[in-house]
């Protein structure tokens, strides 16, 4: 018998939790097997179906408390609105009961009608006074909460925004901290939902309360008959909301893949392959595999869902008819009027009414809670990783910058040391182009953002004029630094911005922004824009503009020259630039070097580092060479010279083909090359 009670239990509890997701023709052919989703930035998927009725009942006085204070926070004066219309509504709530209840009882009392009716009127005025201050109450409810809502996210999105720039670099590829800043950024738009629920959580509460106060003043019975209707449809409610919950995170990388199907279809990249290897009814066949095993899940839940609703009907049903009866007892025996009875049935409906909304009110709240609280660890997490305000001021002049045995290693590497022990001097007065060589990964760019105090050293220092980066106002170490990156950044805005937004602390200097555009040969590029500087760089806005890698590269340029610092990191400038423009660009970095600029280039191209004062080469992390570049070539056996014969070796002529056309002119039948000496 007992066995049998469990193998039942077990069935249900195995219908409950649903089939285990299996692995679809579709996702094995497409995917090569079972997705799994990287969700790790979603700490909370599991929580919304861990929450049970007691543990609802316990936290609910948290929840609320919390929203109010984020609203509180946000405006005090909407605050208090809200706060006193809802109570409002729920005192008038409860007069209304109390109001039908007078009502019933002066028409049902004895004597005349025409009496009766005269008595009442002056009741139903009161009930109309009152239901009208309800209908004022939910009104200023309303109107104070539009404006609240935005300015709880907006405030709380401020908040997150401000720690997310203003951490360092370290901290934004540490892992756990990346996680926590991608899992709060819905921190602003949950405290916004919090107050909404909250809102709601309070009204449906006050009025259950309103009906439980009338009720009890009634017969000291029927509030616990009113619980007992109540409570079997919370249970399904949250029943039902957790088997949805669970289902959604099995079903999740299966929904997200088949919705990305159907984004792929209308992908404006894929578009041109979509239509020549004809791959949309490929694509549209999956889709619906796909979304076929989604639909038999969805009914599965639908049954289910059927089946709890109609046990807490049924339930509830039942504790309704014992109320009923209980009523009807009451008025036999005479323990209770007729118009009493009238306004319990009234309270009973009241209070049951809004009831399935609670439940699903409240874990929501719960739910968006957890959000804000990854919003309220992010803000104490982002204090540890702060980028220090204030130190000492910069040493004026800087001469020179020096790295002292210095060692790095990022924070998402494994540990693996990227730089060790790397010692140089930087001159930092008087302008100079000091290069920086070596194979893919050796350390180049790592030791620009160390020298731009974008990374502080693990190990040994940097000092400006002798003073460790480490004791110095960042802030000002940043300023004194521009850099231009080969993959910098495409700002979605006007060609202004893309080249003045290094430059935001001043208003916008016109001669500057000219000279700049000169300087990076993007003034007939812009001059040739639609809107010329006003044009918007982005083709995700109407009458946005799109402009070609060489393009963006040239602003890119003016954007670091409009930057006006004394220390210019240049990091493979030139790789999206034509000949002509990177001989260009090379000539004005040496230029710019002659007026006093140090320059700090980080290139492949060999043939330009000729003009360098100073080449330190890289090499595993680690510094192998520094010197003039006619001495580092002198040294036959060194990685500067290997590396230069290796580039030079390109251009040679291959045997047994003559030399090439003019520059410029077309490459014969024969397949000549051109021939380049890359250095004199
Ligand atoms: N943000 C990062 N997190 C972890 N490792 C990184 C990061 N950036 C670079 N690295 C690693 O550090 C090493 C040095 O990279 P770096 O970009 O400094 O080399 P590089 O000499 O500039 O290379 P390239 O010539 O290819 O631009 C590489 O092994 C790279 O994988």
């Amino acid at each position: 018998m007992r066995a049998r009670r469990r193998a039942a239990a077990d069935r249900r509890r195995a219908a409950d939790h649903g089939p285990e997701v299996e692995i679809s023709a579709s996702e094995r052919e497409l995917f090569g097997g079972p997705l799994v989703y990287d969700t790790s930035w979603s700490q909370h998927e599991d929580v919304r179906y861990q929450l049970d009725l007691r543990s609802m009942i316990g936290g609910m006085p948290g929840l609320v408390g919390r929203a109010v204070g984020l609203a509180w926070r946000a405006d005090r004066r909407a605050t208090i609105q809200v706060a006193a219309a809802e109570l409002l509504r729920g005192v008038s709530q409860a007069l209304g009961l109390l109001g039908v209840n007078w009502l019933l009882a002066t028409l049902l009392a004895g004597g005349e009608i025409t009496e009766r009716l005269r008595d009442a009127v002056p009741v139903a005025v009161l009930l109309g006074l009152v239901a009208g201050l309800g209908a004022v109450c939910g009104a200023v409810s309303t109107l104070a909460t539009g404006p609240l809502e935005p300015k709880v996210e907006r405030l709380a999105r401020e908040r997150y925004l401000e720690r997310a720039y203003q951490v360092e670099m370290r901290a934004m590829e540490d892992e756990d901290f990346h996680r926590l800043l991608e899992s709060a950024q819905y921190g602003a738009t949950s405290a916004r939902n919090m107050i909404r629920h909250a809102v709601s959580v309070i009204a449906a509460l006050l009025s259950l309360a309103a009906a439980g106060a009338v009720l009890t003043t009634l017969h000291w019975l029927l509030l616990p008959m009113l619980l007992a209707i109540v409570l079997p449809r919370a249970l399904a409610t949250l029943s039902v909301a957790r088997r949805r919950y669970r289902s959604f995170h099995r079903w999740v990388q299966h929904s997200r893949a088949a919705a990305m199907l159907g984004r792929l279809m209308t992908n404006t990249d894929a578009a041109p392959e979509i239509r020549v290897h004809g791959v949309g009814p490929y694509i549209l066949r999956h889709f619906r595999g796909m979304s076929a095993s989604q639909e038999g899940e969805q009914a599965r839940l639908a049954r289910l869902a059927a089946r709890t609703e109609l046990l807490a009907a049924l339930c509830a049903g039942a504790a309704a008819l014992a109320t009923y009866l209980l009523l009807a007892g009451l008025l036999w025996t005479g323990a209770m009027a007729l118009a009493a009875a009238g306004t319990a049935v009234l309270a009973i409906r009241t209070g049951t009414a809004n009831l399935d909304g609670l439940v699903r009110q409240i874990n929501y709240l719960h739910e968006e809670s957890l959000y804000v609280g990854d919003l309220d660890r992010l803000i104490v997490e982002s204090e540890h990783h702060r980028i220090p305000r204030g130190g000492g001021a910069l040493p004026s002049p800087v001469r020179t910058i020096e790295f002292d045995r210095v060692c790095f290693a990022y924070p998402g590497g494994g540990g693996e040391p990227v730089l060790t022990d790397v010692s140089l001097t930087l001159p930092a007065e008087g302008g100079a182009v000091v290069a920086l060589v070596g194979e893919n990964g050796s350390g180049k760019s790592t030791l620009a953002k160390l020298l731009c105090g974008l990374y502080l050293p693990a190990g040994g220092s940097i000092r400006w004029n002798g003073v460790d980066v480490r004791e110095l106002d960042r802030q000002a170490v940043f300023g004194h630094c521009a850099i231009v990156h080969q993959d910098h950044f495409r700002w979605p805005m006007t060609a202004r911005v893309n080249a003045t937004i290094s430059r935001t602390d001043r208003p916008v200097d016109e001669e500057r922004l000219a000279d700049s555009a000169a300087h990076a040969g993007a003034d007939r590029l812009v001059a040739e824009l639609p809107r010329g500087w006003e044009t918007l760089l982005s083709r995700t806005f109407k009458g946005g503009h799109q402009l070609s890698g060489g393009q963006w590269q040239r602003l890119g340029i003016a954007r670091a020259h409009y930057r006006d610092a004394p220390l210019l990191v240049v990091d493979e400038p030139t790789a999206a630039l034509d000949a002509r423009a990177e001989a260009r660009v090379f000539e004005q970095i040496r230029s710019l070097a002659d007026r006093g600029q140090t320059i700090v280039l980080i290139t492949h191209r060999m043939a330009s580092v000729r003009h360098a004062d100073v080449v330190h080469v890289l090499h595993e992390g680690r510094l192998v060479e520094s010197g003039t570049p006619e001495e580092l070539l002198a040294d036959a056996s060194g990685h500067y010279r290997a590396l230069h014969d290796l580039q030079a070796a390109q251009f040679r002529p291959v045997p047994g083909q003559g030399p090439g056309p003019a520059r410029g002119g077309k490459r014969p039948t024969g397949g000549a090359r051109r021939t380049v000496e890359v250095d004199g």
